[in-house]
Formats: structure tokens, C-alpha cells, sequence
């Protein structure tokens, strides 16, 4: 039998407890993301990106449905998964090599292989002359850098991220942008991001997964695949494509479609 290697969502839904009344906050939604792949969960505000992404790290139970990851059933957090927030998560009291080298003790994990593997992906998210720097001396960017690098140290099996690059400067976050495309794909990570910045969905994803809401249901999926025939880390060529142009203004017709039906 082949194998389903990747992410696979399967009728999942979620409902909450509000004031007495029930909210259906995800309704019946399903996707596969195949393994080595960028996902994007993109989305009006509140349709329900973050609580998916939620459900697929084990960190919320859904009310419906089943997740599994390279066959496995996911229901609770485990190591074949990390996370990456918005909030730079890294610990001030410790050196950037410290955080890195974190994730990696409290998995039991303390052997020189590991400090080379500390070490290459300092090296990779280019912090290598910070490495005994303490994050209060490090930019936002860095920061966030330095949770990405502690994150891919245990080689998770899916990269989850929930607007790791909401908090950055627009030009901080471009770089951003290159340095995580860069990274995962070099370690044929994959990814599944939350965001709800077009040009990010499209720039970041290989599928662009769009969600409408109340209740979040999966409208569309989309493929960004004419970035193949652009030349790599070219802010510009991309931008001024026209197919990104077009899919860009599909995209803004699905967000105010969105915003009319909530009027
Ligand atoms: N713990 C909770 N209790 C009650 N309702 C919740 C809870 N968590 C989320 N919701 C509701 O579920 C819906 C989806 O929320 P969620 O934060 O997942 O959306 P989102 O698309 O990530 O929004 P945003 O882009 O604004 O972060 C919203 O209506 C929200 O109010």
C-alpha cells in the first residue's frame, strides 16, 4: 500500500461553548498537504486559521473529524511536530545557542552530534556571529530566527507557524520570508504557516489553503505554482507577474465576498 506521507485533515470540525450559546467555529474541513511542501492557511480574521492550526499541533481536541501526520493520528502535541509564534517564544535568560540547544535537553537529547546540530542551524538562520548573544540584544527578526532555528533543531516532521512574521517590519519580513523558503526547503521540511497577508500566502505557499468563516469552511485551494518559471528569491519578478497579479486580485474578490456576507 503506498504510504500517505505528509498532513492529511479529514472532516474536521470545532465547536465552542460561548455564553451559553454554541459556536460552530469549523465546519467539515479537509486537505492534505503532501510532505515537503509549504502550506499556507490563509483567511479572513476569525475564520478559524489559528484554531486549525491548533488542532493539527494536538494543542486543541476537535469536536470532529481526524488529523494525521505521515500516517499517524495526531491528538495530542508531540515531536514530530514544532511550533513558531508570532511572539518571539525565546527564553531571556538564555544565549542564543542556549535557546537553540534547548528543545533539544528537554528531549533527552545532549550529545556533541546535537551541538553540531545546534551549531548548523545557528549557521543556517545566519546567527552565527550572535551565538553567545542574549535575545535582548537581538532584533525582532533575529529573535524570531532564533525560535525558527531552536524549532527545526529536533527536525520536526511539520513546521507549524501562526503569523511567525506578523510582528516584523515589511522589509524584515521579506528577508524573513527568504530565509524560512530557503531553510525548509534545503531540509525538506514541511510547513504549515498561518497567515493573512496575501502576498505572503503566495510568495511562502506551494498550496494556498483559503478558509471562509462563520463557520470556517475550506472555499478554496489554490496553487502557486507559476513561481517555478520565476527566478528564486526575486521579490520583483514575482510581484510584477501576472499571475501573481491575478491570482492576488482572485484572492481580494474571496476576502471581500467574505466581508459582505458578515454584513
Ligand atoms: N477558546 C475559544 N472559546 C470560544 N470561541 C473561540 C475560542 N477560540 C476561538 N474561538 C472562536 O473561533 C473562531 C475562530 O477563531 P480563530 O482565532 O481560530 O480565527 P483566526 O482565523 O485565526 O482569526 P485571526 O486571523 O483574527 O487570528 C472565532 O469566532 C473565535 O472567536
Amino acid at each position: 500500500m503506498l504510504s500517505a506521507r505528509g498532513l492529511s485533515v479529514s472532516g474536521i470540525s470545532k465547536s465552542f461553548q460561548s455564553g451559553g450559546r454554541t459556536i460552530l467555529a469549523l465546519d467539515d474541513i479537509s486537505l492534505s498537504l503532501p510532505a515537503g511542501k509549504v502550506g499556507v492557511l490563509l483567511g479572513p480574521s476569525g475564520c478559524g486559521k489559528s484554531t486549525l492550526l491548533r488542532m493539527i499541533a494536538g494543542l486543541e481536541t476537535p469536536s470532529g473529524g481526524g488529523i494525521t501526520l505521515n500516517d499517524r493520528a495526531v491528538y495530542r502535541p508531540a515531536r514530530d511536530r514544532g511550533m513558531v509564534f508570532q511572539d518571539y517564544t525565546s527564553f531571556p535568560w538564555l544565549t542564543v545557542r542556549d535557546n537553540v540547544a534547548y528543545g533539544l535537553k528537554i528531549n533527552g537529547d545532549s550529545s556533541a552530534l546535537n551541538e553540531g546540530t545546534v551549531d548548523h542551524f545557528i549557521r543556517a538562520v545566519g546567527l552565527d556571529k550572535f551565538a553567545d548573544a542574549y535575545p535582548h540584544q537581538l532584533s525582532g527578526g533575529m529573535r524570531q530566527r532564533v525560535a525558527i532555528a531552536r524549532t527545526l533543531a529536533n527536525y520536526p516532521d511539520l513546521l507549524l507557524m501562526d503569523e511567525p512574521f506578523g510582528a516584523l517590519d515589511p522589509e524584515t519580513r521579506w528577508q524573513m520570508q527568504d530565509l524560512l523558503l530557503s531553510v525548509v526547503r534545503k531540509e525538506r521540511t514541511t510547513v504549515m504557516a498561518v497567515s493573512h497577508d496575501i502576498e505572503e500566502a503566495l510568495y511562502l505557499g506551494d498550496v494556498v489553503f483559503f478558509l471562509s468563516r462563520h463557520p470556517g469552511r475550506l472555499k478554496e485551494t489554490l496553487y502557486p505554482d507559476f513561481k517555478a518559471g520565476l527566478p528564486e528569491n526575486d521579490r520583483e519578478a514575482f510581484l510584477q507577474s501576472d499571475d501573481y497579479r491575478r491570482l492576488d486580485l482572485h484572492i481580494r474578490r474571496l476576502m471581500r465576498d467574505e466581508g459582505r456576507d458578515a454584513a
